[in-house]
């Protein structure tokens, strides 16, 4: 009789609980934690390898999946590699923070990250001739957009900086991506893209505006909970 191993890598140990097809990517592991104890039913945690936590429930019935991936891009491209070739996740929903760069975007703001420009070398590796253009699968992007409209919650729809950099020692860097239109900066949709887009799977990046980069403005820690909720609630209904 032939076992099969149970999956597992050196980062996401399930000890065989289920991963479901779509999962949710906050960067930060305690905003998995508390939209699994806030929305979802019938919890099981799969992952705590490095203090990593992933769930799977329900949400209105149907399976998902949340867990932390960390800061930056190595972080964000591993867990996502091995969620989507290891585990079979089909669908990834990174729910970030971001920096806003343009004046007409304001704290708490949701923005879904139709492009994702990026100064991270991580595309080098796929050695296509010419620049790829990074983006999210319509199919998820146009979703999301129905449902914010649908619950009349206004989000702005373009390309955002996936930066490998938070302290950038040149401070006319932001000014000049702006310039181009960019909305705001985090640090993990494009390697998220990249990888899925490799794969021929989905993925949408939501962002809630925490700061406010040029009127150095930014969202208090209770501002931060609230206004989170509201991300959270678009990329639920993703399921
Ligand atoms: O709120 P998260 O998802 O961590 O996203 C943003 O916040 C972190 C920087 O503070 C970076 O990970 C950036 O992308
Ligand atoms: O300014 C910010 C805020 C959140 N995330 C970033 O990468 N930059």
């Amino acid at each position: 009789m032939k076992t099969q191993a149970p999956k597992e890598t050196p980062h996401i140990k399930p000890n065989g609980a289920e991963i479901a097809e779509t999962i949710l990517l906050p960067g930060d592991p305690l905003r998995a934690k508390f939209i699994a104890e806030t929305y979802l039913e019938d919890v099981v945690q799969f992952n705590e390898i490095r203090g990593m936590l992933g769930y799977t429930g329900t949400y209105k019935g149907k399976r998902l999946s949340v867990m932390g991936t960390g800061m930056g891009t190595p972080s964000m491209s591993l867990y996502s590699w091995e969620l989507i070739h290891v585990f079979g996740v089909k669908n990834l929903i990174r729910i970030g923070s971001a920096g806003a760069i343009q004046d007409h975007l304001h704290l708490n703001d949701i923005v879904l990250a139709m492009g994702s420009s990026t100064d991270s070398n991580y595309m080098h590796q796929f050695n296509v001739p010419g620049h790829y253009s990074i983006t999210a699968s319509f199919d998820l992007l146009e979703k999301a957009k129905k449902i914010a409209d649908a619950k009349g919650q206004k989000v702005h729809v373009g390309n955002v900086l996936s930066s490998d950099i938070f302290y950038n020692v040149d401070p006319t860097a932001l000014e000049r991506w702006s310039k181009m239109g960019i909305l705001c900066a985090e640090m993990e949709s494009a390697g998220l893209y990249l990888n899925a887009a490799y794969a021929g799977v989905n993925a949408l990046c939501i962002l809630t505006v925490s700061d406010h980069i040029f009127r150095h403005e930014f969202l208090s820690a209770e501002e931060r909970q609230t206004s989170f909720t509201n991300m959270m609630e678009i990329a639920l209904e993703l399921a």
